[in-house]
């Protein structure tokens, strides 16, 4: 079975994505991503979810809408990612590099990671949908 990395496409109220720029390993260093992570063992997707948000950016945040589904990355693993909201804290970035809340015409200012490119095409999309 497929190992499973959950990310959160956290929009605020004015429909800007937050971006999460990796620290590590060095060959992802410098890349954007989706705040998120591992699911552990025994977890289940949305409990990691609010977990990773938690120790990444030291927000609560509710997940609403999933988009698309098992996204592929390298190893073995695939990526799920959900729409969020910000329901509690100001984010900070405790193991990232930087942060940045992106406007949506600012969406592809940020190197993102090979992997996410399409799934921020598929936020963008989403979104527009309403
Ligand atoms: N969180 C996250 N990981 C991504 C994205 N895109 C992408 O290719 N990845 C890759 C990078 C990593 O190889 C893997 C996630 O691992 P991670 O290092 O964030 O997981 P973790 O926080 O649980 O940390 P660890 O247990 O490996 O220390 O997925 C993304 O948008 N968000």
């Amino acid at each position: 079975m497929d190992k499973v990395v959950v990310g959160a496409a956290i929009v605020d109220g004015s429909g800007r994505l937050l971006a999460a720029q990796r620290a590590e390993p060095p060959e992802l260093a410098g890349g954007w991503e989706l705040p998120g992570g591992k699911v552990d063992p025994g977890e289940d997707d949305h409990t990691a979810l609010i977990r990773e948000c938690q120790e990444e950016l030291g927000v609560l945040v509710e997940a609403g809408e999933q988009v698309g589904g098992d996204w592929p990355l390298t190893d073995g693993y695939v990526l799920r990612v959900w729409l969020a909201e910000i329901v509690e804290g100001e984010p900070e970035a405790k193991e990232h590099l930087d942060l940045r809340w992106l406007p949506m015409d600012e969406l592809y200012d940020v190197r993102w990671l090979p992997a996410d490119l399409p799934i921020v095409r598929a936020v963008q999309g989403q979104l527009d949908e309403g």
